[in-house]
């Protein structure tokens, strides 16, 4: 585990782990194909209800965002959703659903709220969207925001004000719920002064009338059908027949179909201008929320280290493990075979010291940026060389090794279940840890200490937040080169989706954590 400066470079890491690298219970499980529909409580998806899981990630951002104001500075995409799920305005299953599936990728560096930002991300981009820009940093609120989200009810004048306090005049707001409306339905089990009962059928038990024809494709088709009056004519809020419901045409129409019309006119257009809205979107956060660069291979690098682990033995041998990942962008050239990784040394001074990363045949996939590949590699070096980084293809990146856990000499048992996105880990053990770090320091002090960054429930919402509660004190065991061994063996009756959430920190006493984020046990690994 290597300490970057920024904890807010360690949020990008496990965002950048979601978004770009295969796993068969990743993130993008749950929306492949963009017809699926994925329960977190069932252990299977259901395709038999009319549901949609890539369409609930859109609307769960929707809901949690709109009540957000510009004004106030306050509000936005922060996760107070879940709080919210009891009103009127917030009827479904739902944001339930997203909050739920994505606790599982929940922990101390990523927040429920960028989770939702990337829910939106990936089902657009995922189902023939655009690319929305995906930044990281957002922060979750511990209570519930202000009410107001529009429902199919809510006069033009309340709708648009709602979304003018949130940052989008009235054209904005067209353009918005045009884009959002692309995607799944109406479901007459909730709305059923919208949908009639006949809606009710094979494979659509909770009855879905769809936006338009192409429901799990993010696409022009509902604007199109709506201005040239074919197939779905913009959906159910706007073709119900009772009046009080039709949101979608008293939106449309409010400017003499002017914003719709223009949506129409190409399927580029259409695209960009949901680019531009969903981004909006996603990124009104609170004025005191700082959100990073995107996380964009194109502009940034698509070849970068994770999963990195350092470790030292008792003889004074290092070695730096994991993976280079290399994204094959548009435009990029084929991966190659075999990459070379060369160490720079604690002193900053490039060293003869190198290895050899070679293409994965079995972990690769292909994201929405192009094929990800990777390359393990395990760099071995003594500890008298120590590490300040490695240089790959002629790009460098900044390692230090001032504190560190150590992989061999700690562990864990026993081994929770294997990772996937349903109930099953919610199986309850006690799990012992053994933590032993070392630490560069010619003053080493008695002990350390760990604190654990544990999910827990809250109440109030099905979202998680993190402990803190849990300290042990790591004491003096040994000394290798210029290192001293610290360690502590402790135990905790966790769930497996806790322990897979869980994280340490470790600091020497009255310093900041030289340890940071460090997962004892990696389902990434
Ligand atoms: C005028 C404002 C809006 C109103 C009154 C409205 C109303 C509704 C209603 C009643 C449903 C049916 C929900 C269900 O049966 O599950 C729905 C679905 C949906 N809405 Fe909106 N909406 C509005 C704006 C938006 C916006 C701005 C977005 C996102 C950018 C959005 C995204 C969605 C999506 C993706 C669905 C499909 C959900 C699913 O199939 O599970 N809506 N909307």
């Amino acid at each position: 585990q290597y300490i970057p400066t920024d904890t807010q470079a360690l949020t990008i890491k496990e965002i950048e782990h979601y978004y770009l690298d295969a796993a068969t219970n990743g993130f993008f499980s749950a929306i492949t194909p963009c017809t699926n529909y994925q329960d977190p409580t069932a252990p299977a998806p259901d395709n038999t209800l009319g549901m949609q899981t890539a369409a609930e990630w859109i609307r769960t951002a929707f809901h949690d965002f709109v009540t957000g104001s510009i004004f106030t500075g306050l509000g936005g995409l922060d996760a107070s959703i879940g709080f919210e799920t009891g009103r009127r305005e917030n009827v479904g299953a739902a944001f339930n659903d997203a909050l739920l599936f994505f606790s599982f990728f929940y922990n101390a560096q990523v927040s429920m709220a960028d989770l939702i930002a990337l829910g939106v991300v990936t089902s657009v981009a995922n189902c023939g969207g655009p690319k929305v820009p995906m930044k990281v940093g957002r922060v979750d609120a511990t209570a519930a925001g202000p009410s107001g989200v529009p429902e199919p009810e809510t006069s033009i004048s309340d709708t648009l004000n709602e979304f003018n306090t949130a940052g989008f005049n009235d054209g904005d707001t067209v353009t918005l719920t045009a884009c959002g409306h692309s995607m799944g339905g109406v479901h007459r089990n909730i709305f059923p002064q919208v949908v009639p009962a006949s809606a009710i059928g094979p494979n659509n038990a909770d009855g879905r009338v769809p936006f338009d024809e192409t429901v799990a494709v993010f696409d022009v088709t509902t604007v199109n059908d709506y201005v040239h009056w074919t197939g779905a004519k913009g959906g159910p809020l706007v073709t119900t027949t009772n009046k009080t419901v039709q949101s979608d045409l008293r939106l449309y129409t409010y400017d003499n179909n002017q914003t719709i019309t223009q949506l129409s006119q190409s399927s580029a257009y259409f695209q960009s201008q949901c680019q531009g809205v969903m981004q909006r979107m996603i990124e009104l956060v609170p004025y005191s929320v700082r959100l990073s660069a995107p996380i964009d291979p194109t502009t940034t690098t698509n070849l970068k280290p994770a999963a990195i682990y350092l470790s030292v033995d008792w003889k004074g041998n290092m070695a730096l493990s994991g993976f280079m990942r290399y994204v094959q962008v548009a435009g990029a050239a084929a991966p190659p075979g075999t990459l070379k990784i060369t160490l720079i040394g604690r002193n900053g001074q490039t060293t003869a010291i190198s290895a050899t990363g070679t293409m994965s045949a079995s972990d690769t996939g292909t994201g929405i940026w192009g094929p990800t590949r990777s390359y393990p590699f395990t760099l071995s070096f003594p500890a008298t060389t120590g590490l300040g980084g490695i240089s790959v293809s002629g790009q460098t990146f900044s390692f230090q090794d001032t504190m560190f856990v150590v992989p061999g000499m700690s562990n864990f048992s026993p081994t929770p279940p294997t990772f996937s996105t349903t109930s099953s880990l919610n199986t309850v053990s006690t799990y012992t840890v053994n933590i032993t770090v070392a630490y560069l320091t010619t003053a080493p002090p008695a002990s350390l200490t760990a604190t654990f960054n544990i999910p827990v429930p809250q109440a109030g919402t099905v979202s998680p937040t993190i402990s803190t509660s849990t300290t042990a004190t790591l004491q003096k065991i040994g000394t290798v080169g210029p290192f001293t061994i610290f360690s502590v063996i402790t135990s905790k009756s966790l769930s497996a989706k806790q322990v897979y959430g869980t994280s340490v920190d470790v600091a020497a006493p009255g310093q900041a954590a030289g340890v940071k984020f460090f997962k004892p046990f990696n389902k990434a690994a």
